[in-house]
């Protein structure tokens, strides 16, 4: 069916009241990053929810631009929004793990510090939304797109843990053609997608294939084999993300 991008919104926006409604909650919160993806769903949740949506931004050891970009997705959308300032709760509990794992000789060389730093941000950023979604009675929205699910480009029970993913269907092209359709502010849409986790890191790089590909793979398109074979592992590796955690048969 060839519906236009107005009408698509407009059907996210009926499935996102239904959601609350079914669930009798009273509304949706999202963090909100600075970045495309949580920016769109800013936008769609204050339209579903005017009254009963909720942006928060969760600086952890990040860029100052993330929090001015943040700022200006809730201006634009006027979106009901609150800061929590996570470095310090984020520093404290690193530090402690690194040193007690230290402590009990289980620091070896193969200890990839960065990506565990990296995630930890990530499930902070989940536990703080849902003290906040708690206290509020609210849905937590997740702002995970269709080529980001599809590569299991996120973090398990960190931003994959959420309640609603009322994106997950977008290709990241189409996460673009709506936000600007939205009206989302010009140096958000400019900006290199990352995931902020550590200085200068862009998913693309990390990823070592590009969106394009991804979208184009997911649309049926014939891709390069070296992006391919890219994605096809990135896909693999993560199934167990877009699953329940495995248990035994039953004995
Ligand atoms: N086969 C399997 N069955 C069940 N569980 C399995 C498993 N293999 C690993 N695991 C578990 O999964 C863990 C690894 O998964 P996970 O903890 O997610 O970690 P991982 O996938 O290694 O890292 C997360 C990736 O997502 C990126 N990210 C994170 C957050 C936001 C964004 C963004 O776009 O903004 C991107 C981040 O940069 C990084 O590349 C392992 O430590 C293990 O506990
Ligand atoms: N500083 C932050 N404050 C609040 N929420 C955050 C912050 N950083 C990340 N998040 C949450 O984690 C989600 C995952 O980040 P991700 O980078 O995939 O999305 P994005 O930043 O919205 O878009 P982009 O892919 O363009 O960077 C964000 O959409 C947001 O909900
Ligand atoms: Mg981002």
């Amino acid at each position: 069916m060839n519906r236009s991008i107005e009408e698509k919104i407009n059907l996210t926006v009926a499935w996102l009241r239904k959601k609350v409604e079914e669930s009798c909650t009273r509304g949706i919160v999202v963090g909100i990053s600075g970045g495309i993806d949580s920016a769109l769903v800013a936008f769609l949740i204050k339209r579903a929810l005017p009254n009963n949506s909720l942006g928060i931004i969760l600086p952890c050891k990040s860029n100052p631009k993330d929090r001015e970009d943040a700022l200006k997705v809730v201006e634009a959308c006027g979106i009901q929004h609150m800061e929590i300032e996570l470095s310090d709760v984020h520093e404290l509990l690193f530090q402690s793990v690194v040193s007690t794992m230290g402590n009990r000789g289980l620091m070896d060389s193969d200890a990839d510090l960065r990506l565990s730093d990296a995630n930890l941000r990530a499930r902070l950023r989940m536990s703080t939304i849902y003290c906040v979604a708690n206290s509020l009675n609210y849905l937590v929205s997740g702002t995970d797109n269709a080529a980001e699910i599809h590569t299991g480009y996120f973090t398990k029970y960190g931003d994959g843990g959420v309640d609603i993913i009322p994106i997950a269907n977008l290709k990241k092209r189409e996460v673009y053609a709506w936000a600007k359709h939205l009206g989302v502010p010009q140096s958000v849409l400019d900006r290199p997608p990352s995931a902020g986790l550590w200085e200068g890191q862009t998913d693309e790089e990390e990823m070592g294939t590009t969106y394009e590909m991804v979208d184009d793979l997911l649309e049926g398109k014939e891709i390069p084999e070296r992006d391919r074979l890219i994605i096809e592992k990135l896909h693999q590796r993560s199934e167990h993300k877009r699953r329940m955690p495995d248990k035994p048969p039953v004995f």
